[in-house]
């Protein structure tokens, strides 16, 4: 647990008994079935599960971002005690804005292809009401550790790797100094050193600001040396949750069991991730 986790505190977003469904052409696909769940200040929460569990769904359930044909059945959502589904447009963007951050699945399509880096981040931070001269650009970019930032400022996604944009976009998430992160297999489209750095990278910052992390994974091994607690999906239901060290050693969830079996070659628990190190990409 972080030194802010603190299970006595208020969860940051609490779930309760939330069902989801999808309008498709071949009927009714139920993708979320009474999930609960509370996250904690300062956390760090991995949710795992295969392909189609409900996952995505799931987090997207936080900022109400769920996609038009996804319809919520029952249940709510709150985040810092607010129902989001009863915010109105102006309410949900605001708590959007100054509470939650959103880390993208792929980092280079969510930039804008037409846009300098510089840019990008300026209007990114601009309305949060903080400065935006070169100076304060510069040492966003240092923050996430790329190297060269006053090169960086003035390059377009399409001349960036997937590591530094993934960095940029970690700086324009935490820029707003969310108390929330949401990222969704965030290194999915990462190879594997540039995979670790990044998740480094999050864990990191995410320490340091008391956020909480909700880690959406596919990566078991992963989430065993960078994440406190692990909730499993299985076709739309949480069918367990608690400590990795518990959960990812001695599962009680059939589930679970296979998750882990398939697993290549599973490392050992560390405490601590792998050693800090600036930008290799
Ligand atoms: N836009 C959509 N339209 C119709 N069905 C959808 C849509 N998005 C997800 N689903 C369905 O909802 C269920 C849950 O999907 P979801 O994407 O939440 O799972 P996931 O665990 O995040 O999967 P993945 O790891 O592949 O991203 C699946 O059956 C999926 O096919």
């Amino acid at each position: 647990m972080t030194a802010a986790a603190d299970p006595t505190r208020d969860p940051v977003v609490r779930i309760d008994a939330l069902t989801a469904e999808y309008r498709t052409r071949r009927g009714v696909v139920r993708a979320l079935d009474e999930v609960s769940l509370d996250v904690r200040p300062g956390e760090l929460l991995a949710i795992v599960g295969e392909s189609g569990s409900g996952k995505s769904t799931l987090s997207q359930a936080i900022g109400r971002l769920l996609p038009r044909a996804c319809r919520l059945v029952s249940g709510t959502v709150r985040v810092l005690e607010r129902d989001v589904a009863a915010l109105d447009d102006a309410g949900i963007r605001r708590l959007r804005r100054e509470q939650l951050g959103f880390i993208p699945q792929d980092p280079i399509a969510s930039l804008d292809p037409t846009m300098r880096i510089g840019r990008q981040l300026h209007l990114a931070i601009a309305p949060l009401g903080r400065p935006t001269d070169r100076a304060t650009l510069v040492s966003l970019l240092e923050s996430v550790r790329i190297a060269d930032p006053e090169r960086a400022l003035g390059l377009f996604p399409h001349e960036v790797s997937g590591g530094m944009a993934q960095r940029i976009a970690i700086a324009m998430a935490m820029a707003r100094e969310p108390r929330i992160l949401v990222a969704d297999e965030p290194t999915g489209s990462l190879d594997a050193q540039v995979r670790e750095e990044i998740l480094d990278l999050i864990v990191r910052l995410t320490r340091e600001s008391g956020a909480s992390l909700i880690w959406v994974s596919h990566d078991l091994g992963a989430v065993r040396r960078w994440c406190e607690r692990v909730c499993v999906m299985h076709r739309g239901r949480i069918v367990e949750e608690g400590p990795v060290s518990e959960v990812l050693t001695d599962p009680s969830h059939p589930y679970t069991r296979t998750l882990l079996a398939a697993l290549p070659s599973a490392p050992a628990p560390a405490a601590d991730g792998p050693d800090e190190g600036t930008e290799t990409t």
